[in-house]
């Protein structure tokens, strides 16, 4: 059971960053998701906050958390400006479409 203190210190991380990225250091899938962030699509990294939730003491809790949210479990699991993206398939299917830097349009412009 997640406390609610986490659910809401995480939608506050989600409110608080342009971009925020649920993360584990060796899931390719968020290689794939963050590469096309920061090198195909140029994001600063000052825009993403990033969390390796496999480095974190409180990692299995924010999942935990973020799936009590969104109904996702895997990571990535994605925001962008408040609204949820998805993993890396979801990022990769909204670039192939064009939507992906239609949300990124004003992040990218300030
Ligand atoms: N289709 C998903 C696949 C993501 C996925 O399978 N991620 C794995 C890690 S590589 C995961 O979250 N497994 C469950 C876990 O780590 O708790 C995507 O494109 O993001």
């Amino acid at each position: 059971m997640v406390s609610q203190e986490t659910i809401k210190h995480v939608k506050e991380l989600i409110a608080d960053n342009e971009i925020f990225v649920a993360s584990k250091t060796y899931c390719p899938y968020c290689h794939a998701a963050l590469n096309t962030l920061f090198e195909k699509l140029k994001v600063p990294r000052s825009k993403v906050l990033v969390l390796q939730l496999n480095e974190m003491k409180d990692g299995a809790e924010i999942q935990a958390a973020l799936c009590e949210i969104n109904g996702q479990r895997t990571v990535p699991n994605i925001y962008i400006n408040g609204k949820h993206i998805g993993g890396n398939d979801d990022l990769q299917e909204l670039r192939e479409t064009g939507e992906l830097e239609e949300l990124l349009e004003p992040i990218l412009a300030n």
